[in-house]
C-alpha cells in the first residue's frame, strides 16, 4: 500500500497513511520513520522502501581520558584524504593587521571589502557592532594598534559580558585554559593583553558595560584563546588571521606525528571555515590528531615549545618513541635559514639563487618534515615554480610539481585552488 506522505523526517505520529497514533518504534535500517505498531510498519514497507536509505555511519566520536581530556578518535576505518571535520568559526576571526588593507574582514580573501560581505555583516547585528565598536577603538588608540589576539578577546567580551548563561558565549567557555598550570612569565605576558583586552573593550562599547569584566574574567578568555585559536593561513601557508573553531579546539589533541592537518576553505561572503583532512589511512578506534607546532625540530624542541606555549607536557606516541627519527638541530636551522634566504631572494627578484638555494635544501625539507605535511608541499611547488621560471634542471622542476600535487591534493583536497593551480601547470 502506497503511502503519499513525502517526508521523511522523523515525526512523532505514525508513518502509515493515514494513522495519527503516537509512533514508539522506529525503523531500524534508517531510523527516520517512526510506527505505531509492528503491522503498520508491515503495511507501509512496500510505498516507505524506495526512500529507506542506511545513514553514513559517523566517521568519528569523541572520547575522554583523564590525562587527555576529550580527544576525537576514528569510529571506522578512515582513508587518507578523508575530510574529518569542516566548521566556521564560533566568533568572527580577526584579520592580522598587516594584512588588512589587502584583505575582505569578513570571507578574508585577498580583496578589498565586498560589496556582498558588506551587506552581510550589515545584516548581523551583533558583527555590525563589533566593526563600528572597532573603528571606535581603533580611533582611540592611535597611533598604536591593538594586536588582533586582543581585538579578538574584545569580541569574545563582548559576547560573554553581561553572562548569559546558556549560548555561544557558554561554549566559548567550555574550552579548556590550562591558567592554573600556566608558567609565570606566560601568565604575566597574558595578563597585560587582558588588561588592554578590557581597555579595548571598553573604547569599542558604545555605551557603559552593564557589569565590568574583571581582569581575571578577561585573563581566563586570554587563555583561552592562547590554548585554542587557530592561525589561519592561506594557501601558501602564510599567516592572516586568527580564529576560534569549537569542535577543534574541544576535540583535537596534538600530536608531533599527526593523523590529520588542518587548512582554511575561502569562500566569498563566508568566514574562513576550518577543514581537517586524514593525511594518512587511519584505522577504527585511532586517535585523530593534528599538530599545534612546526614538526620539523628535534623531539627535545618540540617538547619545550609545547610546554611553553600551550603548557602541557606531550604524551603522543611520536615523544615516547620517535625520538630516534629526529632530523638534527643543524637540519631543521638548514631548513628554518633556507626558507628565510629564499623568500629574501625572491623579494630581491633574484629568482635564479633562489631557485638553487631551496633546490639544495630540499633534502633537509624532506628530512625533518612529515611526509604529508602542507609545508613540504609548498616548498616542492616553490621550488618547480622557480625552476621553470628560470628554465633550469625542468626534469627535477617535474618532479617536484608531481610530489606537491601529491601531498597538497591529500593534505586540501581536490577542490583547493592551490591544487588546481598545480594540477593545470601539468
Ligand atoms: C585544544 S585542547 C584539545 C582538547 C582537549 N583535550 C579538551 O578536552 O578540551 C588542548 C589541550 O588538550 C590537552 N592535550 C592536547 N594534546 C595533548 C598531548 N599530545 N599530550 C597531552 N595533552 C594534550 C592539553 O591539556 C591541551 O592544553
Amino acid at each position: 500500500m502506497a503511502s503519499p506522505m513525502a517526508s521523511q523526517s522523523v515525526s512523532s505520529v505514525c508513518n502509515y497513511l493515514g494513522c495519527t497514533e503516537p509512533a514508539p518504534l522506529k525503523c531500524s535500517r534508517c531510523k527516520q520513520v517512526k510506527y505505531c505498531s509492528k503491522d503498520h510498519q508491515r503495511r507501509d514497507w512496500k510505498a516507505h522502501k524506495a526512500r529507506c536509505v542506511v545513514p553514513p555511519a559517523p566517521l568519528s566520536s569523541v572520547a575522554h581520558s583523564p590525562s587527555l581530556g576529550r580527544y576525537l578518535v576514528s569510529a571506522r576505518s578512515i582513508p587518507q584524504a578523508t575530510t574529518v571535520l569542516s566548521e566556521p568559526p564560533l566568533i568572527p576571526p580577526v584579520l592580522h593587521d598587516r594584512e588588512a588593507p589587502l584583505r575582505c574582514p569578513y570571507c578574508f580573501s585577498a580583496s578589498p571589502p565586498h560589496p556582498s560581505c558588506l551587506s552581510k555583516v550589515k545584516a548581523s547585528e551583533e558583527l555590525r557592532q563589533d566593526r563600528e565598536g572597532e573603528a571606535r577603538a581603533n580611533e582611540a588608540l592611535k597611533p598604536h594598534r591593538a594586536p588582533p589576539t586582543v581585538v579578538l578577546a574584545a569580541r569574545v567580551l563582548r559576547r560573554v559580558f553581561p553572562p548569559r548563561g546558556e549560548g555561544g558565549d557558554s561554549k566559548f567557555m567550555s574550552l579548556t585554559s590550562n591558567v592554573e598550570v600556566m608558567e609565570s612569565s606566560l601568565k604575566s605576558k597574558l595578563r597585560e593583553m587582558a588588561a588592554l583586552s578590557i581597555r579595548y573593550y571598553n573604547l569599542s562599547r558604545a555605551g557603559p558595560p552593564i557589569v565590568e569584566p574583571g581582569l581575571d574574567d578577561s585573563l581566563g578568555i586570554l587563555a583561552r584563546i592562547n590554548q585554542n585559536a587557530f592561525t589561519i593561513a592561506d594557501s601558501e601557508l602564510q599567516p592572516i588571521g586568527i580564529g576560534i573553531y569549537h569542535q577543534a579546539a574541544t576535540t583535537v589533541n596534538h600530536s608531533c606525528s599527526p593523523t590529520m592537518v588542518s587548512s582554511f576553505v575561502f569562500r566569498e561572503t563566508e568566514p574562513p571555515q576550518l577543514q581537517m583532512r586524514t593525511i594518512v589511512n587511519v584505522e577504527a578506534g585511532l586517535e585523530l590528531s593534528n599538530s599545534y607546532i612546526d614538526t620539523g625540530r628535534c623531539t627535545v624542541d618540540r617538547r619545550a615549545e609545547l610546554l611553553s606555549s600551550y603548557c602541557f607536557s606531550c604524551s603522543c606516541a611520536a615523544c615516547k618513541y620517535g625520538a630516534r627519527h629526529d632530523a638534527s638541530a643543524s637540519q631543521y636551522a638548514e631548513v628554518a635559514a633556507a626558507g628565510l634566504r629564499v623568500q629574501q631572494l625572491i623579494d630581491e627578484q633574484r629568482f635564479e639563487e633562489a631557485a638553487l638555494t631551496l633546490k639544495s635544501a630540499l633534502p633537509a625539507y624532506e628530512k625533518a618534515l612529515f611526509a604529508k605535511s602542507p609545508n613540504l608541499g609548498i616548498q616542492l611547488y616553490k621550488c618547480c615554480k622557480l625552476l621553470e621560471y628560470c628554465e633550469k634542471d625542468l626534469q627535477l622542476a617535474a618532479d617536484c610539481r608531481r610530489k606537491a600535487e601529491e601531498i597538497l591534493s591529500v593534505a586540501f583536497g581536490e577542490d583547493d585552488a592551490l591544487v588546481k593551480e598545480i594540477k593545470a601547470r601539468f
